[in-house]
């Protein structure tokens, strides 16, 4: 028998869901309200009439109302912080006869009586608790990232991460390929965590950061009195801070011909010589490199040894580039929004449609961390609580769209020209026999071009 059947009358029932112990809202398709019970308002400090057809966002912290009328798919008893409390909030789409997602309503319980404060301040102390575990197994471990961390929806990215969960465990070197700022850090962390040495040491090493001559010690440590300068006491290098875990040799790439014969050696033979030390001591690592460079073509020119190639390249794994998967930008868009609004305090629900469409049309030549750095300045420099068009950088704009009419023809084919140097350097590390060889001119015609448009 449905409500329509039973003596409840319409009014009966505005008042049962008005007084509901539960908090109510319901949102149409768009995520507008079109609903919000008396005591949920009351808790919102908002008016349960004016909040009728604005955006869920804009009247609730924290909500995913939003995002279940996209997804289509209920979330139960997820929790979610408003107004200083943790709710727990459930979300469910409402569909029509054919299927189709017309809404969806959201039921928050646990309010601001002594059992929930009870419940808050457990659920507080547990998080905290979590939070202090994490923070610990990061100082034991250096572990600061996990397979969560990596956001994207992209079919490239999923298909990342299943890769990343079947090879964690497999003990073999890997090689992450891809330009700067994909993540390659990332992934590195994430297959450590979920390898079999995820509770040892997880070491990074930038062997491009690092001067040639210091890099020896740096890898293998030396002994006390090894050399002038020597601290005393000796350095454990990175080979064995990380052993039984993992050691992420970062710009592999970078690394010196003499200093890769002493890397392939440790790699084959299980085993380093700190200097001065005269003997060799065993350790069990598991490699995972990364670099941006061209290793198969370093190889033909003699820079890259092959058999240090084969050694690592056991498990090659590409990360592709941000405008390769632009789909995932309105959600890392909206995942470092919450991440800087967190650690700010500042309060932004949404981005502008006009400035998302910007955010997903620029080549992002810094990948995600240029993203990431763009969006903290964007919600500084934001006044409201929306990320707007004018909080984006300007060369944003101007880098999509050539402003044909307002600058002479020679300048317009100036500047297309620049672009297209500036972005060919970038596509190909800055190696400039490999750029001028992609724009068809000669390495000196590139040069000229560089200083006169002063590139670089
Ligand atoms: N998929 C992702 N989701 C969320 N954050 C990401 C993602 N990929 C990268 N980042 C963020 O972007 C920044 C750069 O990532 P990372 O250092 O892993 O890149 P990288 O490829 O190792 O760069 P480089 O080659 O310059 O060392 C970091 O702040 C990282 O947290």
């Amino acid at each position: 028998m449905g409500v329509k059947d039973s003596l409840l009358t319409d009014e009966m029932m505005d008042t049962i869901i008005a007084n509901a112990f539960e908090w109510i809202v319901v949102v149409d398709h768009r995520g507008d309200i079109i609903y919000l019970n008396d005591s949920y308002s009351a808790f919102l400090d908002v008016d349960s009439k004016t909040v009728i057809g604005k955006h869920v966002t804009e009247v609730i912290e924290n909500t995913r109302m939003h995002h279940v009328v996209q997804t289509g798919k209920e979330e139960l008893a997820d929790l979610q912080y408003i107004r200083g409390n943790y709710m727990i909030a459930n979300r469910v789409p409402i569909f029509n006869r054919n299927k189709e997602v017309i809404g969806a309503y959201g039921t928050v319980i646990f309010r601001d009586t002594s059992e929930w404060d009870k419940m808050n301040s457990h659920v507080k102390s547990m998080l905290g608790r979590i939070r202090n575990y994490l923070q610990e197994y990061e100082q034991q471990t250096g572990v600061k990232y996990t397979l969560e961390d990596i956001i994207g929806k992209s079919k490239l990215i999923q298909t990342l991460k299943e890769k990343v969960k079947h090879i964690a465990s497999s003990d073999v070197s890997v090689l992450i390929r891809g330009e700067s700022g994909t993540g390659k850090e990332l992934f590195a962390h994430s297959i450590h965590q979920l390898s079999n040495r995820s509770s040892m040491p997880f070491i990074k090493l930038n062997c491009a950061a690092i001067p040639e001559h210091l890099l020896e010690s740096e890898l293998f440590g030396y002994e006390e009195g090894a050399f002038t300068g020597a601290k005393k006491g000796g350095k454990k290098g990175k080979f064995l801070l990380a052993d039984g875990g993992t050691l992420f040799l970062d710009e592999i790439g970078d690394m010196s011909l003499p200093m890769q014969i002493k890397l392939l050696r440790a790699l084959q033979e299980g085993e380093v010589e700190p200097i001065g030390a005269g003997k060799p001591i065993q350790v069990n690592v598991r490699v995972i490199a990364a670099t941006n460079r061209p290793l198969e073509k370093m190889m033909e020119e003699k820079r890259f040894r092959d058999d240090l190639y084969y050694r690592i390249h056991v498990i090659p794994f590409h990360i592709p580039s941000l405008r390769e998967r632009t789909e995932d930008i309105p959600m890392l868009v909206e995942h470092f929004i919450q991440k800087i609004c967190k650690r700010t305090g500042r309060r932004i629900t949404s981005v502008t449609p006009d400035a998302l469409a910007v955010l997903s049309r620029y080549r992002w030549p810094g990948n995600i961390r240029e993203l990431e750095n763009v969006i903290q300045a964007a919600v500084h420099l934001s006044t409201g609580d929306k990320l707007t068009l004018e909080a984006l950088p300007d060369y944003l704009t101007e880098s999509y769209s050539i402003p044909f009419g307002s600058k002479s023809l020679k300048d317009t084919l100036e500047e297309a020209e620049k672009q297209a140097i500036i972005q060919t350097l970038e596509n190909v590390n800055d190696d400039k026999l490999e750029a001028a060889k992609l724009l068809g001119i000669s390495k000196s015609s590139l040069y000229e071009k560089i200083k006169k448009y002063h590139i670089g």
